[in-house]
């Protein structure tokens, strides 16, 4: 693997389509062997912001660069790095064809790899890829995005028609993969609570802008929704960085940043109900939010004192 600049660095990255702006001003860097889940609800700009890393469209404004130069119509750069989107389209191939032409392209190419993924996979290598089943065009994205051993590898919900045990499947060998061959993958997804124990760093995107960028380990346990009668729950919260806030009538729940034993019994003094929140479910309470501050992780929140610990029980 070639040593150099960051994997993939996006500068002040804009996209927009007609007026809809898709991504706003994003700047971000992918660097070193990581495995990164980039989340956020439909339409949050993930595919935009890949799409855009792996050159097959152009910003609106700002820039991208992977290993210190800009991929656009850049052969060299280009090899570096292998995209695997969800309903990818190929040419009018066998699958041993798409194989075959994959190799010839990623000069980190392993047969082997693909040889035992195809194998895991039960893809019949002699069928045309327009007659594979959806899930099989999908395990075929899959076994080119991971044989190809580029360095840079972007996941863009790679399990389109994938099964429960195919996708078990692709999470270990990527696993592996990783584990053998460490390189830079980025994998977009809504699967979040079925990746959660793949991450390493969770970016989370919402509205074109990335809201949440931390260390996963940071993040498990880390938030707790507080809910019940609204003012009790003001009273808790007062002077906390709020990551959601939804309220029905006379009652809320308000995600917070980690509590200490002290909150938890003027929680419980108050009657209000604590619940640690799954990755899933910071990504639901997080998304749309309206405070709309920068991206931290919640344990580096100013408003929290530096001694709390992540939660990781309900209360
Ligand atoms: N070619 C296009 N023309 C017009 N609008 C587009 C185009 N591509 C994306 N958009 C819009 O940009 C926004 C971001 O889309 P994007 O596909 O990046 O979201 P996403 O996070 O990948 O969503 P999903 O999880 O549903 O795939 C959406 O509002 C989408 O409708």
């Amino acid at each position: 693997m070639t040593p150099g600049p960051v994997a993939v660095s996006v500068i002040g990255l804009t996209r927009r389509y007609r007026g809809h702006l898709a991504l706003d001003d994003v700047t971000i860097d992918f660097g070193g062997p990581s495995i990164t889940g980039l989340l956020g609800r439909n339409g949050a700009g993930k595919t935009t912001l890949l799409r855009l890393a792996a050159a097959q469209e152009l910003p609106s404004q700002g820039q991208v660069l992977v290993f210190g130069a800009s991929p656009v119509e850049n052969d060299a750069v280009l090899r570096r790095m292998v995209f695997v989107r969800e309903d990818q389209a190929f040419p009018d191939f066998k699958v041993r064809h798409a194989l075959k032409a994959a190799s010839w392209f990623y000069p980190n190419w392993s047969d082997a790899a693909a040889a035992a993924l195809i194998e895991e996979f039960e893809l019949p290598t002699g069928r045309a890829v327009k007659k594979l089943s959806r899930g099989m065009r999908s395990a075929l994205s899959i076994v080119i995005g991971l044989a190809a051993r580029a360095e840079v590898t972007l996941f863009d919900e790679p399990y389109a028609g994938l099964d429960a045990v195919a996708r078990q499947l692709f999470y270990d060998r990527l696993l592996t993969e990783y584990a053998e061959h460490p390189r830079t993958i980025v994998l977009s997804t809504h699967l979040v609570d079925e990746v959660a124990g793949l991450l390493e760093r969770v970016v989370m995107i919402d509205g074109g802008r990335v809201v949440l960028d931390a260390p996963a380990d940071d993040l498990r346990g880390a938030f707790t929704a507080v809910s019940g009668p609204a003012a009790a729950v003001e009273t808790l919260v007062e002077g906390r960085r709020v990551w959601g806030r939804r309220r029905v009538a006379a009652r809320e729940s308000v995600v917070v940043g980690p509590l200490d034993g002290v909150d938890r019994l003027r929680a419980r003094d108050l009657h209000l109900r604590l619940e640690t929140l799954s990755l899933q479910q910071v990504m639901v309470h997080t998304s749309g939010r309206s405070d709309g501050g920068p991206a931290e992780s919640p344990e580096e929140s100013p408003e929290e004192s530096p001694e709390e610990s992540p939660e990781r029980t309900s209360a």
